[in-house]
């Protein structure tokens, strides 16, 4: 069986501990995913571990660092389905240096409300990205109240 391909995303928050905004980014290519929203990432090389491939992967698309905070969990667990190839794992975080900018991979960048969910879901996402979304939002909103994201 081939191995499947393992991609991170990064679920950039406005602030991990209040959070009100997501990051959110829109691909360039390829072609059947050009236009659409994403959460900025990329695949794990080999030999990377899936923490500082995303790292590695946010400074080169964006130009900033950031903080990581928890795992936003997958149904079961491994990451979340992308296609018959590949799996995507996501991450909370929050910027630590840098103003994101669409240096690659992404022509334009926007900070949607994550309290008001249709701003989000409102997006043209790629479509394996809907579930990761909507479970993302579920689980801000609903901890919204006691609300920290920081490990
Ligand atoms: N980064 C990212 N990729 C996603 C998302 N949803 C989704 O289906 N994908 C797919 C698109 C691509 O087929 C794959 C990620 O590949 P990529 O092109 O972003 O990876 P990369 O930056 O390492 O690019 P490359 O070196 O292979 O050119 O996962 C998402 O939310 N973020």
């Amino acid at each position: 069986m081939t191995e499947l391909i393992n991609v991170v995303g990064g679920a950039v928050l406005d602030s991990l501990a209040e959070p009100s905004r997501l990051l959110v980014a829109r691909r360039t290519a390829p072609p059947e995913f050009a236009g659409m929203w994403e959460f900025p990432g990329g695949k794990v090389e080999p030999g990377e571990g899936p923490e500082s491939a995303l790292h590695r992967e946010l400074r080169e698309e964006l130009g900033i660092g950031v903080r990581l905070g928890s795992e936003l969990a997958a149904p079961d667990g491994s990451g979340w389905p992308l296609n018959e190839r590949a799996t995507m794992r996501v991450w909370f975080a929050e910027l630590a240096d840098g103003d994101p900018r669409p240096l690659e991979d992404h022509d334009e960048l926007a900070w949607v409300s994550i309290r008001k969910s249709d701003e989000a879901l409102s997006l043209p996402w790629i479509p394996a990205d809907f579930p990761i979304v909507r479970a993302l939002l579920t689980e801000l909103g609903a901890t919204a109240s006691q609300g920290n994201y920081a490990v």
